[in-house]
Formats: C-alpha cells, structure tokens, sequence
C-alpha cells in the first residue's frame, strides 16, 4: 500500500525521514516483523513497544510510529502520533481495506455465554450453508480449521487481520466473542457490527473495570459503537431476563430483539424439560409456538438458544429452518459437556469460573442426579486475576453435595492463597481444598460412588494449565477416566 495514502487516516502527525513509497505490512511486534513494513510502538502492560522499534528496524521496518522521536539507526522514517494505540486502529482498518464492511459482522458480548452463543450461531450459519469464521477463547476458526490466539478479544491489528482473511476466504460473516477488556481497550476499533448480542452481566473482572458500572459501560460500547447509518440493516439482540439491557437498549437506534424465560420477551420458552441428554421446550416466536428437541443441556443453553434464534430471526431466516439447526446442533466444547466413558459415573466438562455460571452449570445438571446420588463439583480459579469473586463463587458452588476448590491458572499465586480466598464462601463443611489441579481431580473421583454426576469446572476446552508463565499440558477428563478406571474397574 502507498504509504501517503495509509497514513492520511490520521490527522495529526509530525513525519521525520523520508517515507518509503510503499509498505508491504503492519505490525506492532518487533518479533514478526516483516521487511518493508510499519512498525507502530504500542506502550503495554508489561513491555513498552518503543522499545523494540531498533528491533523492528533491523527487521526490515521502514516506518516506524511512535510517541516520541526515537534514537534509531538505518534507513527509516518516524511518524510522531499523539496516542499509537488509537492510530494503530484507523491504519489497521485502512491496510485491510476496511473488511468488516463486506461482511456480517455478529458480536456476542456478555459475562457468561460468549463462547456458546457464538459458537452456537457460526455451527447454524455453516449448517445453513453460509461460509462463516469465528474467533473468540477457543481460537480462531476459519474453514473448519482452528487457529490459537492470545485473547478471546484479539488486539485491533490481528482482529481486522482475521476479518480480512475471512473475507479473503468467501466469508459471508464472522462471528466474534467481544470481551469487556476488548472494549474498553479499544481493540475492536474499526470493527463495523451488523449484529450485537447481550447474553448477561454478573461478577466477574472487576480487577480491570473497577466496579460493575465500569463494567456494565464497557459492554455497553458494543451497541452504542453500531452507529447509526440507517441505509444498513443492523439488528441489537438482548436478554429480556438481565437489568442491563435496558441500558443497552438506550444505546442504540436500531431494531431491539428480546429474548428472555422469565420477562416479557419476543423470543420465550416455555415448558423446558430435560432429561436423558435431552433439553425439550416450546419457543414462543412471532410466528407462534415451536417445539424445539436439543442435546444442549441445561437452562442457560435454553436462553443461548432463544439468543441465537434472534439473531437468524432479524436477518431474515425462517423459524423452520432455525429450529432445523438448533435440533442438529452438537454441544459447545467444554461447556456442560458430557465426557464419554464406561465409568459408572456421569462427568461433565464446564468453563464455569464466575458465581453465576457455577450456578448456571450445578442447576444444569441437578436434573440427571438421582437423589440417593451425589453431585461433586470440582471448581477452580485463576491466580493473579479478580480475588473478589472467590468467595462467591465458592457460595454457589455450595449447591452440589461435594465440593473439591482448586485452581485453574494458578499463574505466579499460591495454591494456599486461592484455595483459601474459595474457601471463605463455603456454606457446608462438604469440601475440600486441594490447590494441585491433577491431584484435585484425582480426588473429586475417589470420593464418588456409582450413581454419582461429577463436574469439573474452569478449565473447560483448555488442555493445559499455566502456572508462573509456562503453559502444561493438563487434561481434567483423562485424568478423571484414569482415576476411575483404577477405583472401578
Ligand atoms: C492486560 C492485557 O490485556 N494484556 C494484553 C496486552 O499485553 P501487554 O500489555 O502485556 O503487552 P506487552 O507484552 O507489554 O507488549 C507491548 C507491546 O510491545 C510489543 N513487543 C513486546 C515484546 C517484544 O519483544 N517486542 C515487541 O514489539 C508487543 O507486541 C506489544 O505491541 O497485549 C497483548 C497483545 O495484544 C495481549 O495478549 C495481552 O492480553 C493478556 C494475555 C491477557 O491476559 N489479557 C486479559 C486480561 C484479557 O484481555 N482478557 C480478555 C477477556 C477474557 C474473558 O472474557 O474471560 C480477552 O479478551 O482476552
Ligand atoms: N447464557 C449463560 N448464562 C449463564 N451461564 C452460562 C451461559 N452460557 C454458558 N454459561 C456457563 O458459563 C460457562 C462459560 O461459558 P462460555 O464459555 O460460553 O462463556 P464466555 O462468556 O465465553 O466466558 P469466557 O469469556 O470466560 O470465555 C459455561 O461453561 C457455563 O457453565
């Protein structure tokens, strides 16, 4: 691209050097940099970028952007901006050529629920033969293969980078999961939604935003962030059952969908039931009622369901071809998923690591348990990140019968010092604290007898845990069945 014509998207600038004709890339790590490319100086948490701009240089950089004039070496011109982080999002949308403008761009935001509905929603689209990507905390997916990513929300270049491949690809949309933190830092600059979905607001991140108004703000940038060119047909799809959404519904002009069991709503359910691996429940729709048959367990996949319905709804799609998917619909991976084996137990993976997803998933699996069994719930949490919901999350965990508190990314923190932050919550003396996670799971498996449901929660998907910086290769599911093959077989 010329380089004059990349950087007119920003205003204000001072240039030192002479600037290359053309640059072939952008990049804001000096350790991908490639030759002929803009290197742009983001100040992060643990390093600052500037630092790296010689790196970059030796690299190959032609340009670099930066808040300050740097002493580097060769041949390279500086581009002196006011804030980087807020160019770097008009020059990535500009390189890409804007792509998120030539496709359907569906955000699902919310504490709990992004990973499902999202995943939800892009299995529908390609069921309905519409080429679709994902990206969110299981990775991003693009013709059926998955790619690791750093963040469930991506920084701003690697977010307008995986919608230009998807739009390279034939896409017809993306589906992204949009983290509060990707929001609120900016990352989803330039990302032109057609679609924003609200799942719900509970406790969960308040070490970044402070306070739940923070918090409940920073969602909120999602919907008022859609605009308001009326010549595109966006669509707002928000939970009828969550206070929040009435906020959310003031952020923005654009036609509101509701979802909700308990409140008014335009897509409802009604009469759920679930049984044998099976969700049943008539959905009330504009279009009158619907029985639906699902393998998704569990009520709050009964509200991710009406989320998604929403979705196929405003974009024209009929009832009769949504309530087709949702039926052939597999389960999200590591979200209530049921592991399977010939133990005489029933075990479930889950993702739950705030209060209200560890009720969400105990009550999901209360109807299969028996009541001469057991419900053991094993719960970790992430050392180094939001202490505040611990005890919280311990309180609703209280439900099951058997709780084991572990860790999930124990990170840099003591085993002690999370397992005992849980702790404070517990509201019976059934548990025990076990901050080794293998250990823990070894546990939760000794103490079960046939008839029991265990679950194993926080680390759904993940197949390791990090612990200081290094990720190791940890697997809840084989550890269980390996435990279980030696107490039952
Ligand atoms: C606190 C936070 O959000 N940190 C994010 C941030 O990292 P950072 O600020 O530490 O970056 P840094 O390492 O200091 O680097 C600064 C700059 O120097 C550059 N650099 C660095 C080293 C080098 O050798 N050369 C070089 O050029 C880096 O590329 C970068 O441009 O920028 C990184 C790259 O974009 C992110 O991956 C990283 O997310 C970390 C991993 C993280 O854990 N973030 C969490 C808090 C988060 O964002 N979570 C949300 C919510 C998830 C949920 O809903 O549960 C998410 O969307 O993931
Ligand atoms: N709609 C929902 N309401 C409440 N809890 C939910 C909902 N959907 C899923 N859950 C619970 O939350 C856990 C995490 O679900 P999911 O990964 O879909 O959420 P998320 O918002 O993507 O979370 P994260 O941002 O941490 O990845 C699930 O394993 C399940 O226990």
């Amino acid at each position: 691209m010329y380089t004059e014509e990349l950087l007119n998207v920003i205003p204000l600038k001072k240039i030192i050097g002479q600037l290359p004709n053309r640059i072939k890339d952008i990049s804001i790590d000096s350790r991908s940099v490639q030759p002929k490319s803009m290197f742009i100086c983001i100040k992060g948490d643990t390093v600052d970028g500037h630092h790296f701009a010689q790196k970059a240089v030796d690299a190959g950089a032609t340009v670099v952007v930066a808040e300050r004039e740097l002493p580097i070496e060769g041949e390279v011109a500086q581009v002196i901006v006011k804030n980087t982080n807020r160019a770097l999002g008009l020059l990535a949308a500009k390189f890409f050529d804007y792509p998120s403008n030539d496709i359907t761009m569906i955000g699902v935001t919310g504490t709990n629920g992004k990973t499902s509905v999202s995943g939800i929603i892009h299995h529908m689209l390609v069921g309905m033969g519409e080429k679709s990507a994902l990206s969110g905390t299981i990775g991003f997916e693009l013709n059926g293969v998955l790619y690791e990513t750093a963040n469930t929300t991506n920084d701003v270049l690697s977010t307008q980078q995986m919608i230009f491949r998807a739009k390279m690809e034939g896409c017809r949309a993306m589906v992204m999961e949009v983290s509060s933190h990707g929001l609120a830092l900016g990352r989803l600059a330039g990302v032109d939604y057609d679609i924003a979905v609200f799942t719900n607001l509970t406790h969960d991140h308040l070490d970044f935003h402070g306070t739940m108004e923070e918090y409940g703000h920073a969602k909120g940038l999602l919907f008022s962030q859609l605009g308001q060119d009326f010549t595109k047909n966006k669509h707002v799809v928000l939970n009828a059952d969550d206070p929040w959404s009435e906020k959310y519904e003031q952020m923005t002009s654009y036609p509101v969908w509701t979802y909700g069991l308990k409140n008014d709503a335009i897509f409802r359910a009604e009469n759920c039931n679930y049984e044998d691996g099976i969700t049943t429940f008539d959905m009330i729709t504009p279009e009158g009622k619907f029985p639906v048959t699902t393998h998704l367990l569990g009520e709050f996949n009964v509200y991710n369901l009406l989320a998604a319905t929403a979705v196929f709804y405003a974009r024209g799609f009929s009832m009769e071809a949504i309530i087709e998917q949702i039926e052939d619909l597999a389960p999200v991976r590591g979200r209530m998923e049921r592991v399977k084996t010939d133990l005489p137990l029933q075990i479930f993976i889950d993702y739950a690591h705030t209060p209200d997803a560890i009720e969400k998933a105990i009550k999901a699996a209360l109807p299969y348990k028996k009541p001469e069994n057991k419900l053991i719930f094993l719960v970790g949490t992430g050392g180094n990140r939001d202490k505040s919901k611990r005890p919280a999350m311990a309180e609703k965990a209280s439900i099951a019968d058997y709780v084991v508190l572990t860790t999930d990314d124990p990170r840099y923190e003591e085993y002690d010092s999370i397992t005992s932050d849980l702790a404070k919550g517990m509201q019976h003396e059934n548990y025990a604290c076990i901050g080794d996670r293998a250990e823990a799971v070894r546990h939760a498996v000794s103490v079960a007898e046939p008839g029991d449901i265990i679950i194993f929660a926080g680390k759904g998907h993940e197949d390791y845990q990090i612990i200081g910086n290094t990720k190791y290769p940890h697997s809840d599911a084989e550890i269980a069945i390996e435990a279980g093959r030696l107490k039952f077989v």
